[in-house]
Parts: structure tokens; sequence; C-alpha cells
């Protein structure tokens, strides 16, 4: 019998749009972040999510986590999500504390529930009294360890995680990485978004690479892993003219041809001198 999944993407795209400046300031250039990802991640799998430098894996890990919309395409989710990422959506103003509260009642927890996560918050983000201060008063480790305590104690079904691991300190890291690692053997879907080949290749069982965007590969993670690495290490033997025309070309291919501004956007655009 096929496994349940527990996330599928079809033919799911998201464009962003690009101000120019210089001549063409005021024509802005519309760009596919992802452009047309399908994917079925049955439930309980442990993916690893690859891509260099802006290819669109915090865009992906945005998406799945229910903060961005998608333009095109479809999604179906079954179960809930958590986002842990370094950015993970913290309100700077408010205290460790008042956070917990806040995403517990966004969340429409009852009472009991918000005092038993408080609890294990404050237990597993060991930030003493800091839990009190604003956060704003927090470092950007005292800020993973608090996104991260809030999210795996909410308990989800679909855990993704958004480089967040490399801020913490080594302690830390290895605390989260055991309760990542008991959440794999309870069955939670994963993704695992990190530039750290080693530690997806002994974390995660499934690879998912983009690329400018675009869907490279999902499959066993050794194999994407080692497609990965030589994709890497092959723009690495790159000149820096070689590097630059291939990045533009990149870029080109990203860019979304015909489309359709909204009136508003056109007198938006007369209003500041585009045409
Ligand atoms: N809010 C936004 N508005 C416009 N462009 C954006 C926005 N967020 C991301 N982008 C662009 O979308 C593309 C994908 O970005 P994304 O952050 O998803 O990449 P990434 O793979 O997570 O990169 P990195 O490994 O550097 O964190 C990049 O070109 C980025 O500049």
């Amino acid at each position: 019998m096929e496994k349940e999944c527990a996330v599928v993407f079809d033919h799911v795209s998201k464009i962003y749009k690009l101000k120019k400046k210089g001549k063409n300031a005021g024509k802005p250039v519309y760009f596919y972040a992802l452009k047309d990802i399908s994917f079925q991640i049955p439930k309980g799998e442990v993916v690893g999510v690859l891509g260099t430098n802006g290819s669109g894996k915090s865009t992906l890990s945005s998406i799945l986590a229910g903060i961005s919309s998608i333009d095109s395409g479809t999604i179906k989710i079954s179960g809930e999500q958590a986002l842990i990422a370094i950015n993970s959506g913290l309100n700077n103003q408010l205290t460790g504390l008042e956070n917990i509260k806040l995403k517990g009642a966004l969340l429409g927890l009852s009472k009991k529930r918000i005092k038993e996560i408080i609890d294990g918050v404050i237990d597993f983000a060991e930030l003493g009294d800091f839990i009190n201060q604003p956060v704003k008063k927090y470092s950007s480790g005292m800020k993973s360890r608090l996104g991260f305590a809030i999210s795996i104690n909410l308990n989800p079904d679909i855990i993704i995680i958004d480089e967040a691991l490399s801020v913490g300190d080594k302690g830390f890291a290895e605390k989260c990485m055991k309760r990542m690692n008991a959440f794999k053997e309870e069955g939670k879907t994963i993704f695992f978004i990190s530039h750290s080949l080693s530690q997806v290749r002994r974390f995660c069982n499934m690879g998912l690479w983009i690329e400018g965007g675009q869907m490279m590969e999902y499959d066993e993670i050794n194999a994407v892993c080692d497609h990965y690495d030589a994709y890497v290490e092959a723009d690495r033997q790159r000149s820096e003219e070689e590097k630059k025309a291939f990045r533009k070309k990149k870029f080109q291919k990203r860019v979304v041809k015909n489309v359709k501004v909204s009136l508003i956007e056109r007198v938006l655009l007369k209003v500041k001198g585009g045409k």
C-alpha cells in the first residue's frame, strides 16, 4: 500500500518583483523565486533541502509553513506545521514569555495547553531570567533557542528547520539534534534546510534539490548530495568571468515573460515616472 502523503506540491510557482535602478528604474522585473515545483512527500520522510544561495529554499520553507502565498499551482498539506528558522516571527517588543503566550493564543490553544507549553519552552530554551526580557535584548543565538523551543513544544506533525541550528552554540545544537532525532523516531515529517552536507547526509533519508528556483532532483539523500556536490564543485572551477556569465544566464531563466501588470500597478508606475 502507498504511504499517505504529508505534503504535495503540484506545479507550484512563486513570483517576486525586483525594482530596477538606473534608466529602467520604475520598470520592475518579475522573477520566479520558485518555478513549477512538483513533489510528493510521504508522511514520516526526513527531507534535506539543498540549493546554492538564493535558489529558493527559504521561499519554499515559508510556503510550507503557510506564511507565504503562491502565485500558481496547488499545495496539499496534512497535519500541523511548525517553522523553525533564524528569523521565526518572534515579536521583538514582547518578552520571551509573552511571545510564547502570543503564539499559543494565535493558534487558539487552551490556557492549560499554553501553560504546559510555557513550562516546556522555559525548560528547553534555558534562557533563565531573560525569558522576562524583551526579545530585542536577545542575541541571535538566544532568539534561535526561544524559536526552536516554541516550535518543538507545539508538537507539530510537519517540522521545517531553516538553517536554525547554525546560530546556536554547540551544546544547544546537539540538544536540538537529539530532539529532532526523537521526532524522526516518532515518524514526524521533517524538512531540513542546511548548507552542511555532512549534517544533511547524517540526518535525512531523502533529498530535495532546488536550483535557480527550479526543481533539480528529489531522490535518496546520498545520491542528491553527490549530484549537488558535483554541481557546486563545477561552479568552483569556473573563472570569475565564467561565474558571472553563468549567473546571468541562470537569472534570465527566472525572469517572468508576458507579465500582466494590474491597473493599480500601472497607475503607481506612472506616478513614479515609469512606463
Ligand atoms: N520578499 C522578497 N522580495 C523579493 N525577492 C525576494 C524576497 N525574498 C526572497 N527573494 C529572492 O528570491 C530568491 C530566493 O530567495 P530564498 O531566500 O528563498 O533563497 P535561499 O535558497 O533560501 O537562499 P540562501 O541559501 O542564501 O538563504 C532570491 O533571489 C531572493 O533574493
